[in-house]
């Protein structure tokens, strides 16, 4: 469903992504490792069009992307949970998963079930603003904001970055439930290797601009570890 084609993508004059090709399939959890540093980050926004593509392309469900509008990006139906959450501090928990409706593709004017259904937490803060929130809550906040639309294809940046062990359970179900229902798929970023190898289908490891290994959790070896990850 996701198609990215010897993608180049950086910032002013530093190109921080060389060459970059991967796919996710339907219902799959890719992720993407590398170092600190590497562009992990640069191709999710790249991906949902926060940044220009410089070279190359950005193919979704077979249509070209690649020089579309973030927002038109989202209501093909991809969600995007960016690292450090960025959830609306003055809204309130309900004013900021509606703004999820956004990018809803079958026009909803209510929160569908599916906002709160994996995240049973967040009613009963509906009436709190986001800011009050713990960064734990908040990024329950941030991921449900995202599956309010329902999405095809969802980029989750970090989730579990500076959150609680019993809260990074809570992400980990969430995303062993989504990944149960089939219905989307999802790009992960995350540092921990033990949470990755849990929940992914296919890796790819970024080095240098560009893809210096890929294959399934079972390829996933100490010494490609070492080789690529290790600091
Ligand atoms: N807004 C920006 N302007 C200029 N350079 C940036 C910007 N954001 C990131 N960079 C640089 O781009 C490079 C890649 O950063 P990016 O955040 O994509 O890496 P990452 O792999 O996600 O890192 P981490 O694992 O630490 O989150 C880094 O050298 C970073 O300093």
């Amino acid at each position: 469903m996701l198609a990215v084609q010897q993608l180049e993508s950086g910032y002013g004059e530093s190109v921080i992504l060389r060459d970059i090709s991967l796919r996710v399939r339907a219902g799959q959890v890719v992720c993407l490792l590398g170092r600190n540093g590497v562009g992990k980050t640069t191709l999710m926004k790249t991906v949902m069009g926060l940044l220009k593509v410089r070279k190359g392309e950005v193919r979704y469900n077979g249509a070209d992307m690649t020089r579309k509008a973030p927002g038109l990006r989202a209501r093909a139906g991809i969600g995007y949970v960016p690292q450090g959450r960025e959830i609306f501090p003055q809204l309130t928990v309900y004013e900021n998963l509606l703004l999820g409706l956004e990018a809803s593709r079958d026009g909803a004017v209510q929160l569908p079930e599916e906002a709160h259904r994996r995240f049973p937490v967040l009613p009963a803060m509906f009436g709190r603003r986001g800011g009050d929130l713990s960064g734990g809550q908040q990024q329950q906040l941030a991921f449900a904001r995202a599956l309010v639309s329902k999405p095809e294809l969802l980029l989750l940046d970090e989730p579990c970055e500076g959150i609680q062990p019993s809260i990074v359970d809570d992400i980990r179900e969430v995303i062993r439930s989504i990944k149960g229902d089939g219905r989307t798929a999802i790009l992960l970023v995350e540092q921990s290797l033990e949470f990755v190898k849990d929940v992914g289908d296919y890796f790819y490891v970024i080095d240098k601009g560009g893809i210096a290994w890929e294959g399934e959790p079972e390829a996933l070896t100490e010494e490609v570890v070492r080789q690529y990850l290790t600091v």
